[in-house]
């Protein structure tokens, strides 16, 4: 895919895994294995044109793993609009059981955007789910690690009037950016959130590099259920860190035990998200399935956005262990 002469491309083959956390899915690329001789910009340039929905093709981001000097390895995340995000949840969870089958250790740290993380095999979620437990971290309070445009330091549970009359808002940085509200379940089904979220990733004078916008419905101390607009993709089944901010901000308002562990419902699964809101540290793990749905060959050309999807070759059995899973979390949330 080198510029070999002028405007002359090659096509760039890929080999990829599509993965999901929580339905929320991703082209993995290992750059540990094979060089990827591509550009900052041709990187971005790829998300656009293979994260693109056509048919059963497309997802939500790619994540690059790569070479890391300070961990076991590194995770790039770039989001459908080719954007690249300092982190993600999801993703960790699928990056780090990938890396865990390739160095054959079930404890790893993974150095991601802005800090390097835990990742831990767990007991399965639920039968023949591959599970994983990841760190989400640094908990940035700030609004100017947002960044967002005020000059307030925090907005912790406040009316933002310039968002709506009624709703209450909570910032976090987990690292990436997050605006989370508790709503109740009429709100939820209304187009609120998706008028909001549009507001805010578009051009707006509050957040400039825009920021993920989550609506939490509370239904019990244990159980929530969270939908996030993912900011560089519009809605996704299930936004990790989204889910661990909504989780913090839960505990907050319910004042809810300092370790709490909470049950987190989303539209494409469920995932447990433990906070840790010590005096010291606040973070939170994330806990949840990284499945493998097939792996693939792509071919791109770059220059004239031309993707060619090669033969899926499919994790039969993993995808029918997702899918008994979310039948079994329908019945669930069915009966809260
Ligand atoms: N889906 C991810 C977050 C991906 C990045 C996000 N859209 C952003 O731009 O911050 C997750 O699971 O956390």
């Amino acid at each position: 895919m080198k510029d070999t002469c002028e405007g002359r491309y090659e096509a760039v083959e890929i080999r990829a895994i599509k993965v999901h956390g929580s339905s929320n899915d991703f082209y993995l690329i290992d750059e540990m294995s094979r060089e990827l001789a591509i550009t900052e910009e041709e990187r971005s340039a790829l998300s656009l044109a293979v994260c693109k929905r056509t048919g059963e093709d497309g997802a939500d981001g790619i994540l690059f793993v790569q070479a890391s000097n300070t961990a076991d390895a590194k995770m790039r995340v770039f989001n459908a609009d080719g954007t690249e995000a300092s982190m993600c949840g999801n993703g960790l969870r699928c990056v780090g059981r990938y890396v865990s089958e390739k160095l054959g250790k079930d404890e790893l740290i993974i150095e991601t955007m802005k800090a390097d993380l835990a990742v831990k095999r767990e007991p399965e979620i639920y039968q023949d789910i591959p599970t994983f437990r990841v760190e989400i971290s640094p908990v940035l309070k700030s609004t100017k690690a947002l960044p967002m445009n005020t000059e307030k330091d925090e907005i912790i549970q406040e009316r933002l009037p310039f968002l709506d009359d009624e709703l209450i808002f909570t910032t976090l940085s987990v690292p990436n950016p997050h605006l989370v509200s508790i709503v109740s379940q009429e709100v939820l089904a209304s187009d609120k959130q998706e008028k909001i979220a549009k507001y805010v990733n578009g051009e707006n004078e509050w957040f400039p590099d825009g920021v993920n916008v989550s609506f939490i419905n509370v239904m019990s101390d244990k159980d929530i259920f969270v939908r996030t607009y993912e900011r560089g993709v519009g809605f996704t089944n299930a936004c990790g860190t989204a889910m661990s901010a909504s989780s913090l901000v839960t505990k907050w308002e319910r004042s809810l035990e300092d370790e709490v562990l909470l049950n987190v419902y989303n539209p494409g699964g469920m995932v447990k998200c433990q906070v840790h809101d010590m005096p010291e540290k606040t973070w939170i793990d994330l806990i949840g399935n990284a499945t493998y749905e097939y792996k693939q060959t792509i071919t791109v050309d770059l220059k004239h956005r031309e993707v060619q999807f090669g033969n899926k070759e499919i994790h039969e059995e993993e995808v029918a262990a997702y899918h008994a899973f979310v039948n079994h979390v329908k019945e669930i949330v069915g009966a809260i």
